[in-house]
């Protein structure tokens, strides 16, 4: 069957987009929700500090008993009791003239106005010399002077990280409503694959795209799950697939999407009404891309050509994961720089060349790395970024700008 004409990389990715509904939403306990969104606002309920409380390991003191404090004239002052930390002692108030051994973080007594570090002290047990004057609120820290209750810690859409997980966790919530991982199961199509560490027959290589591809879902946020190797029948595919559906959110192949006679995911996915045709890129040109069994789990059926296979999920699978997690942008940012060697590119085609980004700020260089070929994967390993051709563009020159995708960086 011939193949429709190609879509462009835009129109497949909105028809996946469109296709993607973001996963619902519950509450995750806080380590979970590392690297997701947030699908709440989350408001502070308590004030941070909760209580005025000491900065400093010293004593708790009135300034104006204190006031005159110096090393030559020091100031007496007897001791009257110690608060701890969360060892609370009873003293909650400190009777003129008197001062109260307290540790960093214990509650400062009311009467207390500033705390005298040790250091200025002769760390007395039933009397205290002190031989400096703090000023007043000098070492305690205020309650609610960094978080009041009612305010915003954590807008809905904030990707958590740990800075976020510690604030949530210090106003004393547990859990936060968040978008869960997507479960990625991915398959490897292809009679001639063998799993690492196995021998190789002379006419089978290994399968490093299921690697490729569960590693990169894995980098998206997504917990995935490497079924490994599937050979070229459609029966054991559809079996296969079948048995790994309950646990998929997304289902990713690789491999037999082409025009081949044992183009086995075609074959065996066309009835079920997954969507087969060409997309304008190189590589990347054959893709699929529908919803399989009663759940309708999407599936993406990317090309077994190792660089198309990972430029694929690139430019579609990591877009969809990030719709289902909540996490916008959808598509990784493009930066500008300059070739520092010509390319070619084919006509009507986006192009993504393997580079190397140099240089830093507004002042960025790229080096292609390796050439067009989509069984390169020792050159993809070497480089850091995309260098993204237009369609209408078949020549570029050393000097001339691009766009470039770089493609290790958190966004
Ligand atoms: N007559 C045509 N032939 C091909 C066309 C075409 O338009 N007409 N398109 C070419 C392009 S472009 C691509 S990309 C590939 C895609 O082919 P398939 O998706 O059907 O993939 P396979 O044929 O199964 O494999 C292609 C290639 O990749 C190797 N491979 C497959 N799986 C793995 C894996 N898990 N790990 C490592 N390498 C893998 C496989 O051995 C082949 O060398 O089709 C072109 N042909
Ligand atoms: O388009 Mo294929 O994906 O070049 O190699």
């Amino acid at each position: 069957m011939a193949d429709p004409d190609p879509r462009s990389v835009e129109q497949h990715l909105e028809q996946v987009l469109a296709a993607i509904e973001p996963l619902s939403a519950h509450p995750q306990p806080l380590m979970e929700a590392l690297g997701l969104a947030a699908a709440e606002d989350v408001v502070a309920g308590v004030q941070l500090p909760g209580f005025d409380n000491s900065a400093m390991d010293g004593y708790a003191v009135r300034r104006a008993d204190v006031a005159t404090a110096t090393a030559e004239s020091p100031v007496h002052l007897p001791v009257v009791g110690e608060i701890g930390a969360g060892q609370s002692t009873g003293l909650l108030a400190l009777a003129p003239g008197t001062a109260a051994k307290i540790m960093t973080g214990a509650p400062v007594p009311s009467g207390a106005d500033c705390v005298v570090p040790y250091e200025w002290t002769d760390r007395g047990v039933a009397q205290v010399r002190v031989e400096r004057a703090p000023e007043v609120g000098q070492h305690v820290r205020l309650a609610g002077e960094d978080v009041a209750v009612g305010d915003l810690l954590v807008e809905a859409g904030t990707v958590l990280g740990p800075r976020h997980l510690g604030l949530l966790a210090s106003v004393g919530r547990s859990t936060v409503v968040s978008r869960p991982r997507p479960r990625v199961v991915v398959l490897s199509t292809g009679s001639e694959l063998r799993d690492p560490g196995q021998p190789l027959g002379t006419d089978s290589i290994y399968d490093g795209n299921s690697f490729l591809l569960a590693a990169s879902a894995r980098r998206a946020g997504a917990i995935a799950y490497r079924v490994g190797i599937v050979p070229d029948e459609p029966r054991a595919f559809l079996d296969a697939l079948e048995d790994q559906l309950v646990r998929a959110d997304v289902v990713v192949t690789s491999g037999g999407v082409s025009q081949g006679d044992f183009d086995v995911v075609k074959e065996a996915l066309r009835p079920h009404g997954v969507w087969f045709g060409p997309v304008a890129m190189q590589p990347g040109k054959p893709q699929g891309f529908g919803f399989v069994g009663e759940d309708r789990v999407p599936i993406f059926t990317l090309p077994g050509n190792p660089v198309s296979s990972y430029i694929s999920f690139e430019t579609f699978v990591l877009p969809a994961l990030r719709k289902l997690m909540g996490l916008r942008p959808h598509a990784r940012p493009q930066v500008r720089a300059r070739l520092t060697h010509a390319v070619t590119s084919p006509a009507g085609k986006r192009q993504f060349l393997r580079g190397e980004l140099d240089g830093s700020g507004s002042v960025l260089q790229v080096a292609p790395v390796g050439g067009p070929g989509s069984h390169l994967i020792g050159d993809l390993a070497a480089s850091d970024c995309l260098i993204v051709v237009p369609e209408d563009v078949t020549a570029l020159a050393a000097g001339d700008p691009v766009s470039v995708v770089r493609l290790d960086e958190e966004f």
